[in-house]
């Protein structure tokens, strides 16, 4: 196998978090699921955004987020996904190159608007997502890069890519062509209502061998096989997946493997959890960093957790700090 170009390549929806602080009432009034990520439309955009507090903006987007943090850990990487030419599409462009990802995916020059998600924050750190799609509804095959798809070592996906209505096409093609090279493909379930939609797709991903690891959070793997029981949940994605990374928030994760179970207590934060945006995003951009990098499952997954408790200790689902620095000051690296 020649050489990799990058560690990973993520594909996933371009987006810009509009993050304010809410409270419960207003999300109970809004009629939103906390904790959950809904698809709204544009008029539904203007609305929410009329009736939300002071904003801040800062790009988001699962993938992308784990991408910047794989770059902050010293990774190579490069994401796909589509923009439109509009101000919150060059912010995006900018802050995802400015952190050394590879970022060629041509701006629509026209149409809809680049994605935002408004980002609730209620006062114990849980965030609720609506989110309109915008110009990421244009990504199709025709943006998935042969050649760098072949020169990734993993190609990371997003469960998010379902929505999209042509995205799951890319999604497929990425995976055909990294197994054709001999490459890994990773999948982020990404929301446990999310799994509701696509539950049959995923498990069928998984069970077709399409997919080689798995990451989800303990809801979204109990809302893939359908039970409350956390163990019977790990159990039968043991049966299922090839290697899975589960987290469990502050019960750390478990990354699961055949019949083996690496248990990894969750890292401290530094000062209380501020906006849990971004945790599975950055636990994937630490497991990955240490998995394209050839540290044991264990290290890997003490490097997700490190980066999770980063970057919930702020406001934003990017870290804030140089995660490579972090985890040399804490022996991991
Ligand atoms: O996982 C968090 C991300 O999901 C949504 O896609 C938001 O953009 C946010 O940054």
């Amino acid at each position: 196998m020649t050489p990799a170009k990058y560690d990973v390549l993520g594909i996933g929806n371009a987006i810009v978090d509009v993050i304010a602080r809410t409270d419960e009432a207003f999300l109970a009034r809004e009629g939103l699921a906390k904790g959950s990520m809904s698809l709204i439309d544009e008029a539904r955009a203007e609305t929410l955004y009329g009736m939300m507090g002071p904003a801040i903006e800062a790009s988001g987007g699962s993938a992308a987020n784990t991408l910047a943090g794989l770059g902050s850990f010293g990774g190579r990487a490069a994401f796909v996904g589509r923009v439109k030419a509009d101000p919150l599409g060059q912010a995006f462009r900018h802050d995802i190159t400015a952190v050394g990802v590879d970022f060629d995916t041509p701006a629509a020059p026209d149409g809809v608007s680049t994605a935002r998600c408004f980002v609730l924050v209620t006062p114990d750190g849980e965030r609720t997502m609506s989110t309109y799609l915008g110009a990421c509804q244009a990504l199709s095959v025709d943006d998935i890069d042969e050649a760098a798809v072949k020169s990734s070592k993993v190609v990371y996906l997003e469960g998010y890519l379902w929505d999209p209505p042509a995205a799951k096409e890319a999604f497929r093609k990425a995976a055909a062509l990294a197994h054709e090279a001999g490459r890994k493909v990773a999948l982020t379930l990404s929301d446990s209502f999310c799994v509701d939609r696509y539950r049959a797709e995923f498990l069928a991903l998984l069970r077709d061998g399409d997919v080689d690891i798995l990451f989800a959070n303990d809801s979204e793997l109990k809302a893939l096989y359908e039970t409350g029981d956390i163990d019977a949940a790990v159990e039968a994605v043991a049966r299922d997946a090839k290697l899975a990374a589960v987290t469990l928030g502050a019960e750390g994760c478990v990354i699961v493997q055949g019949d083996e179970r690496i248990r990894v207590p969750a890292a401290p934060v530094d000062g209380e959890i501020v906006d849990k945006t971004g945790a599975g995003d950055l636990f994937a951009a630490g497991f990955l960093y240490g998995y394209t990098n050839d540290l044991d499952l264990k290290r890997a997954a003490e490097l997700g957790s490190l980066a999770a408790a980063e970057v919930i200790s702020h406001v934003g689902a990017r870290p804030q700090v140089d995660l490579r620095s972090l985890a040399q000051g804490r022996g991991l690296l």
